[in-house]
């Protein structure tokens, strides 16, 4: 069987969509630790190092993943509050930014680790919409308060990537995986 090593709801949703079985369970990973300035060290090290708690507690097939927005110069992470919200999303507002996704699969006793990434040109936010998606708090819980197949859709003037990278788990690549190991 294999588990989800994430408390992310859209990575388990993202995840039942293929139909592959799996089992969800969070690991306790502090990313807090890690002082990495470059968003595609930070996704890395921070993916893998739930991976290693993660082969700590659980002996099964294992995936893992982490998942930034860089607007070309800083990491934008989960907002702490309404306003840190507001402030990572006018980073973004009529920008090109980029979600990055790195993924850590064990499976049949092999390692598998991909970095992915999504780049989005957005046009301007409207005003009283972006008040509308703060006040509704579905930007809690998501890298950069970016919610692509929600908020953020109507914005988009440009994609080049996976939506599924985008939102938290590179769901093409993972199914690559699985049918080299004849698991699907
Ligand atoms: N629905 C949605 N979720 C997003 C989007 N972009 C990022 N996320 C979520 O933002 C979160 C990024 O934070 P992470 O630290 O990678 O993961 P987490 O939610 O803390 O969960 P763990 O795997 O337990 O660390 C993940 O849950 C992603 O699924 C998006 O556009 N839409």
């Amino acid at each position: 069987m294999i588990i989800l090593c994430s408390s992310s709801s859209t990575r388990a949703e993202l995840l039942k969509k293929t139909g592959i079985e799996f089992i969800q369970k969070s690991c306790d990973f502090d990313e807090e630790k890690l002082n990495f300035t470059d968003p595609y060290e930070f996704v890395i090290n921070a993916s893998w190092g739930k991976f290693k708690e993660c082969v700590k507690c659980f002996n099964d097939e294992i995936i893992t993943a982490d998942t930034v927005v860089t607007d070309g110069k800083n990491i934008l992470r989960k907002a702490k509050s309404r306003e840190d919200a507001k402030k990572l999303l006018l980073a973004q507002s009529g920008k090109e930014i980029k979600i990055i996704t790195s993924m850590w699969v064990k499976i049949n006793g092999k390692v598998y680790g991909r970095c992915d990434e999504t780049i989005y040109e957005f046009f301007e936010f409207d005003e009283s919409d972006l008040e509308k998606y703060l006040d509704s708090n579905e930007w809690q819980g998501k890298a950069g308060a970016c919610m692509v197949e929600g908020f953020c859709k109507k914005y988009i003037k440009n994609v080049k990537g996976y939506e599924s990278t985008a939102m938290g788990l590179c769901i093409e690549e993972l199914i690559n995986i699985l049918k080299e190991e004849k698991c699907i």
